[in-house]
């Protein structure tokens, strides 16, 4: 019998998989309809899990562990999440009952490091109150208001700033080596292990700053609100463990300068949002930008954080920061052979036809 691949996704992007299926090596189950909720989706999940070799899930599954592996019985082999993080499967259960989990970095790494640089210079340069004045018909009013004072919504910049970083990982230090040539005076960085700043631990950004741009100070900061305290700019690309829940809490956000940005895309539950919300509405820090919240993904129009009073304070996308094409299509080309892998399933050439056959061969597991 064909190992049976339950997709959560509706259209996959994998042209392996695809070509896995036609061959009649697998048989690749996507999700029946896009139009089902979020709940809907995960009993879905649990429907097809009977007798299934494979999952695929995401990180808007809830938590996979052990309901999901009891329903799945001794025929799941394998677990692929189409992310990076797996801090939504019980990775410990899994591995007890001798299921392989699996991931997808490095693909999405340029895609995140661009959508945080993005959300970042949004944040800093007041774009939602830009974007406001087009739309509301206000593009005369705000020549006008320039003209007498060209400071009108003028933000701020990179330059000569410090830029704090919450979590230095592959993420954290491509977003750095982009923020270089805006000018930043210092970057400071708390990385889950104290690492000093030296060729050996971070080859490549220590290439970059003492080559191109010695004069930027790059240092580590192990502690988190001295951290806060130093920075106009705090980038939070932590990985979510229980001791970085709520890190970003009421302490550390008191410790920011009022003029302070906050960008977090790493995982909602590192900051705290009522602390947040706090923050923000008492001025303690001027915006934040946020790729994931606390929650997600059932965040309605009337969650806090969306609140008209706030709306030029935040900056708010749903979890896409590795929204690229191209790197969703690596991501999913990914899962795919790190499910074909788990299978011993051989990709073969003759899968794929008159298309060229793929030739990057690699796999990531937990
Ligand atoms: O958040 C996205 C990922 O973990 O890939």
């Amino acid at each position: 019998m064909r190992p049976r691949i339950v997709n959560i996704f509706h259209s996959f992007p994998s042209a392996v998989l695809r070509a896995a299926h036609n061959a009649g090596h697998i048989e690749h189950i996507c999700l029946p309809s896009p139009e089902l909720s979020v709940s809907e989706r995960r009993e879905w999940l649990k429907s097809q899990l009977p007798g299934a070799s494979a999952a695929i899930i995401w990180v808007n599954v809830g938590r996979f562990g052990k309901e999901h592996l009891d329903v799945a019985g001794e025929t799941l082999k394998v677990v692929a999440t189409y992310s990076v993080g797996y801090d939504h499967i019980d990775v410990d259960e899994l591995k007890r009952r001798g299921v392989a989990v699996a991931h997808t970095p490095y693909k999405s790494d340029d895609a995140v490091a661009n959508a945080t640089l993005l959300l970042l210079l949004m944040a800093l340069r007041r774009s939602a109150e830009h974007l406001d004045v087009v739309r509301h018909g206000k593009w005369l009013q705000f020549y006008n208001d320039t003209s007498s004072n060209p400071l009108a919504l003028a933000g701020g910049s990179v330059q000569d700033c410090t830029v704090g970083f919450y979590g230095f990982g592959r993420i954290a230090q491509k977003v750095a080596e982009r923020i270089l040539p805006l000018g930043p005076r210092r970057i400071l960085y708390k990385a889950s292990s104290p690492r000093s700043f030296t060729a050996d631990t971070f080859p490549r950004l220590h290439h970059v700053v003492s080559t191109i741009y010695p004069g930027v100070t790059v240092s580590n900061e192990p502690d988190l609100q001295t951290l806060a305290a130093e920075s106009d700019v705090l980038v939070c690309l932590t990985s979510l463990v229980p001791e970085t829940h709520h890190s970003v809490n009421e302490q550390v956000l008191s410790k920011m300068k009022k003029h302070a940005v906050l960008v977090n895309v790493s995982r909602g539950p590192v900051v705290d949002t009522q602390a947040l919300l706090q923050a923000l509405k008492k001025e303690q820090i001027s915006c934040v930008a946020l790729d994931v919240l606390e929650g997600e993904p059932d965040i309605a129009a009337d969650h806090p954080v969306l609140d008209d009073s706030l709306r030029h304070k935040v900056v708010i996308m749903p979890h896409s920061g590795s929204a690229e094409a191209a790197s969703r299509t690596e991501m999913a080309d990914l899962t795919a052979r790190n499910v074909l892998k788990a299978l011993n399933i051989d990709i073969r050439p003759e899968w794929y036809d008159e298309q060229p056959v793929p030739t990057d061969r690699s796999t990531y597991f937990v």
